[in-house]
């Protein structure tokens, strides 16, 4: 097996850690992400300019806003991969139920990996590595997990069978180099969901896919908002262009404007607005997605 130069999530192992006062928040019980005042420029281009948000837990939320506008850019800072200029990303604590927030920028490395452990990331172009299928969807397991070998097969055949792929030998043998676009998505949602995650956030799942494998893999971002185990809510956060993935789920839509958070509120609320900043971006919304990668 081939492995990644460096992994598509920055997974470790955390021992115990006990982490100082000066780390905590007083506890916000629904919080899952919370933001504040977030400001990021490169080259003195202001990208980010003062973003407050807050995302509650079992919340499935879209991020939109026009091309450059600092989607990713605000994702990358959910993740811990980006260090704000001024304000604060501040997450639940996954290990204590109802417990302080975490302010990021005041973890260590070992205890933003032991947070990553809990996250599902899907990225666009979904970061797996040369290698067979279980390869992709096990490694973790392995290296965080400390799974044995039965007891991967045996999660990569659950979550293949979740996000609607074969689970076979053959299948699980098979090299992701010779999938589709559309299983290789499959495959990136599998493999996050593997590691079982209460927050599940994708960077354009939809973008390159044709219409009817972009419509199934909306179905599925739904479908995986539920932890099929507990049946409760993951967090869902989606970055995207797609216009019918709006439709179709029905979001709370956050669009970012100018560096800020323009609109908050139910999909409904965005489809309706007159707003003269929403309404031309929705109408061309299409035209975005089609622009970008033709
Ligand atoms: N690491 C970086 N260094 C310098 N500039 C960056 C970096 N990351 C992002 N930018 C700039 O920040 C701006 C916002 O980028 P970002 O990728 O967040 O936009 P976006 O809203 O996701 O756009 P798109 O919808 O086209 O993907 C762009 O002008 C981009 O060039």
């Amino acid at each position: 097996m081939e492995r990644p130069p460096s992994p598509g999530w920055p997974f470790a192992v955390s021992g115990g850690w006990v982490y100082p006062a000066c780390m905590s928040e007083p506890s916000a019980p629904d919080v899952e992400i919370r933001i504040e005042g977030l400001t990021k420029a490169f080259d003195g281009h202001a990208v980010l300019r003062g973003v407050d948000l807050d995302i509650q837990a079992g919340a499935f939320v879209a991020v939109v806003g026009g091309s450059g506008c600092g989607k990713s850019v605000l994702l990358n800072h959910i993740l811990g991969l980006m260090q704000p200029d001024s304000g604060r990303v501040l997450v639940a604590d996954p290990t204590v139920a109802e417990g302080p927030l975490l302010d990021l920028a005041v973890l260590d490395a070992d205890r933003m990996s032991d947070i990553h452990t809990h996250w599902g990331v899907v990225f666009q172009r979904n970061a797996l590595f040369s290698g067979t299928v279980l390869d992709n969807i096990g490694l973790w397991l392995e290296e965080v997990g400390h799974l044995d070998a039965a007891d991967i097969e045996k999660m990569a055949q659950r979550v293949l069978a979740a996000v609607g792929l074969p689970s076979s030998a053959d299948f699980l043998a098979g090299r992701v180099e010779a999938l589709s676009g559309g299983m290789a998505k499959r495959i990136a949602i599998a493999r996050a969901l593997a590691m079982e995650p209460r927050c599940m956030f994708f960077d354009e799942p939809t973008t390159g896919l044709d219409p009817v494998t972009a419509s199934q893999i909306q179905d599925l971002l739904l479908s995986t908002h539920v932890d099929e185990r507990d049946g409760k809510a993951r967090t869902t956060v989606v970055v995207t262009h797609d216009k019918d993935l709006l439709y179709r789920l029905r979001p709370r839509v956050v669009m970012l404007h100018e560096g800020r958070v323009s609109f908050d509120g139910p999909f409904e609320a965005f489809h309706a607005s007159t707003s003269p900043i929403i309404r031309p971006y929705f109408e061309l919304m299409p035209v975005l997605h089609q622009r970008g990668h033709s």
